[in-house]
């Protein structure tokens, strides 16, 4: 099968700042692949790049996948206590608005499935800023959802969780790479959790990277 992205002697720098040197990699699809590395070493800064490739191609990224098919979940956002929306209406913002600026009777559909398969059904009509961090983190992967992305960008969505809604949070993405067969990017920190749900890790150290594969001990290619 074609990797999902397929990175080739990539040079990348912020600000006169080398970050990678001759950095290469695929990503395989319909598999979940935690990228790692210490703070700083340009996770992040990895991903928007590949991201900004969908509006200026590189010659060293190829992307088998198309920014629509493509969404991405930031850090924790902070929200005021006060957000002014409810659950429901904000995992709706995520919907394609196609012509009618209020939701057809099929994107209220769409919108009640992805609630459903996100948990929050029974939440849905409580202020976001109301809501613990789990489910908060659980909203924002609903909104992503609304755009049925075949690849799923997750930047230290469990970061600030307990350890508990961060299982929860992770089996959650565990059945949506089943059920809708998915491509899930993790950018993580935590070791028990690449141990337990990572297919593949990217590790990023000293301007390189290196994909392993499910028992973390060898450099796999794919
Ligand atoms: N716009 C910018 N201007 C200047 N330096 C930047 C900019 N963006 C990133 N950097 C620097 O590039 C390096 C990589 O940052 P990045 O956020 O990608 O790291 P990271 O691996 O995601 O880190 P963390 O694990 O702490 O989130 C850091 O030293 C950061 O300060």
């Amino acid at each position: 099968m074609d990797p999902i992205i397929d990175v080739h002697n990539l040079d990348l720098s912020v600000q006169g700042k080398q970050l990678f040197k001759n950095l290469t990699f695929k990503i395989p699809a319909n598999k979940l692949t935690c990228i790692t590395g210490e703070n700083g070493v340009g996770k992040t800064t990895l991903i928007k790049y590949l991201l900004s490739t969908f509006n200026h191609p590189d010659k060293c990224i190829k992307m088998n996948i198309t920014r629509t098919e493509t969404q991405y979940v930031p850090q924790l956002r902070n929200l005021d206590d006060e957000f002014p929306l409810d659950i429901c209406d904000f995992v709706g913002l995520g919907l394609k608005k196609a012509v009618f600026p209020w939701h057809t009777a099929k994107e209220r559909l769409l919108l009640q499935r992805i609630l459903t398969e996100t948990s929050l059904t029974d939440i849905q009509n409580r202020p976001l800023g109301a809501a613990s961090g789990g489910e908060k983190q659980r909203a924002f992967l609903a909104q992503a959802l609304c755009a049925e992305p075949k690849l799923l960008i997750l930047d230290e969505s469990t970061a600030s969780l307990d350890k508990d809604s961060k299982y929860n949070l992770m089996d959650l993405i565990e059945r949506l790479l089943q059920t809708r067969k998915i491509t899930v990017l993790f950018i993580t920190h935590d070791p028990d959790l690449i141990t337990h749900y990572a297919d593949y890790e990217l590790r990023l150290a000293n301007q390189k990277g290196k994909l392993l594969g499910k028992d973390r001990s060898s450099h796999v290619t794919i």
